[in-house]
């Protein structure tokens, strides 16, 4: 029996634009999902139990046909197991065992379809677990590729490299198209958290904007700047020039909400950090709900937070620079 841990994270500037061919940089944070797998006869067995649908927790064994006996919507169920379901068929791809059997268990500290890549550091951290389960040793990168494979397929082809990329290999990475890479001189950014309690639908919010982009060339060149805020904040990752950052984070917040992925609970905890002081704010993720991110070094802005209606909760959450690995 094996366990490997991934990070979630949050996105300094660019998801959804990303998805078009425009860079982004993710940060991994210090929430981590781990995942244990021992290789049994044959099967799948799932136990997750933060996997909570509508206030059901889920217990279930992965066959797709043998669903959990809960009163929940048939899609949302297939959607939440896909992640597993899909980690698995990559582990028994990677290791040419197709008839490998597992029991896996998962935890994790990262709030679900919040826009802290839980669905990516699953993934991850299955992929790699099952794999050493069955004596495979794979390399950051090819658990990155194979973590995309399985967002890719359980979210309908919608999903970037960037959260997989990002739980794989750590830190701040940046993600243009298939061109993943770690981002250097990146050692502490001052990431304060702002959680709404919801989550949002990635896929549906990922097909509004796609909708939006098609409708209107305005919304496509709102996808465009939101690749020169990226450009333009690479240039000062690493300089220690938070201020700049802040306000490019500002800058992309806007054009988000401008896309229609923000909602009222992120735009309130967005304003709360920023009247608290923080150097900029912006929803972090997919949107529709779900949390925030702040730049503060202060605790000012986490303070603010814990006292704004509509926040569940706030926390730091420090720069991740380790990736996935065997705990
Ligand atoms: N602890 C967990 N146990 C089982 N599945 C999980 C867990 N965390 C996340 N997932 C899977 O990931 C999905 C959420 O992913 P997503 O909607 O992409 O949001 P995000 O990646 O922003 O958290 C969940 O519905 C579930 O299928
Ligand atoms: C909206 C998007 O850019 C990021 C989604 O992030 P999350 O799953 O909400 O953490 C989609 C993607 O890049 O796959
Ligand atoms: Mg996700």
């Amino acid at each position: 029996m094996v366990t490997s841990s991934a990070p979630g994270k949050v996105y300094l500037f660019g998801e959804h634009a990303v998805v078009y061919g425009e860079p982004a940089v993710p940060c991994a944070i210090e929430r981590r999902a781990r995942v244990t797998a021992e290789e049994i006869d044959e099967g799948l067995v799932v136990h997750a139990e933060d996997l909570k649908l509508d206030g059901f927790t889920v217990e279930y064994t992965g066959d797709s046909t043998d669903l959990p006996d809960v009163d929940a919507a048939k899609p949302l169920l297939e959607a939440s197991m896909g992640y597993i379901n899909e980690a698995v068929t990559q582990v028994r791809d990677a290791a040419g065992a197709p008839d490998a059997g597992f029991e896996i268990w998962i935890e994790s500290d990262i709030p679900l379809g919040a826009g802290l890549g839980s669905s990516a550091a699953v993934a991850v951290a299955a992929i790699d677990a099952g794999c050493r389960e069955l004596g495979v040793e794979l390399d950051p990168e090819d658990i990155a590729d194979r973590a995309y494979q399985v967002e890719a397929a359980v979210q309908d082809g919608e999903a970037s490299r960037a959260d997989t990329f990002c739980s794989a290999m750590g830190g701040a990475v940046r993600v243009e198209g298939d061109d993943c890479r770690r981002v250097g001189g990146v050692e502490h950014l001052p990431f304060v958290i702002g959680y709404d309690g919801g989550a949002g639908d990635t896929g549906a919010l990922v097909a509004g904007v796609r909708a939006l982009r098609g409708e209107y060339d305005f919304a496509a060149d709102t996808v465009g700047a939101i690749g020169d805020i990226v450009r333009e904040g690479e240039s000062v990752l690493g300089t220690g020039d938070t201020e700049t950052l802040g306000e490019l984070m500002n800058f992309n917040h806007g054009l988000l909400a401008a896309l229609g992925v923000s909602s009222r609970s992120l735009d309130t905890m967005v304003w709360a950090a920023r009247d608290a002081g923080a150097v900029g704010a912006k929803l972090t993720g997919a949107g529709g709900g779900g949390c925030i991110v702040a730049l503060d070094e202060t605790d000012a802005a986490l303070t603010a937070l814990r006292y704004t209606p509509g926040c569940d909760e706030a926390f730091r959450a420090a720069l991740d620079t380790e990736g996935v690995r065997a705990e």
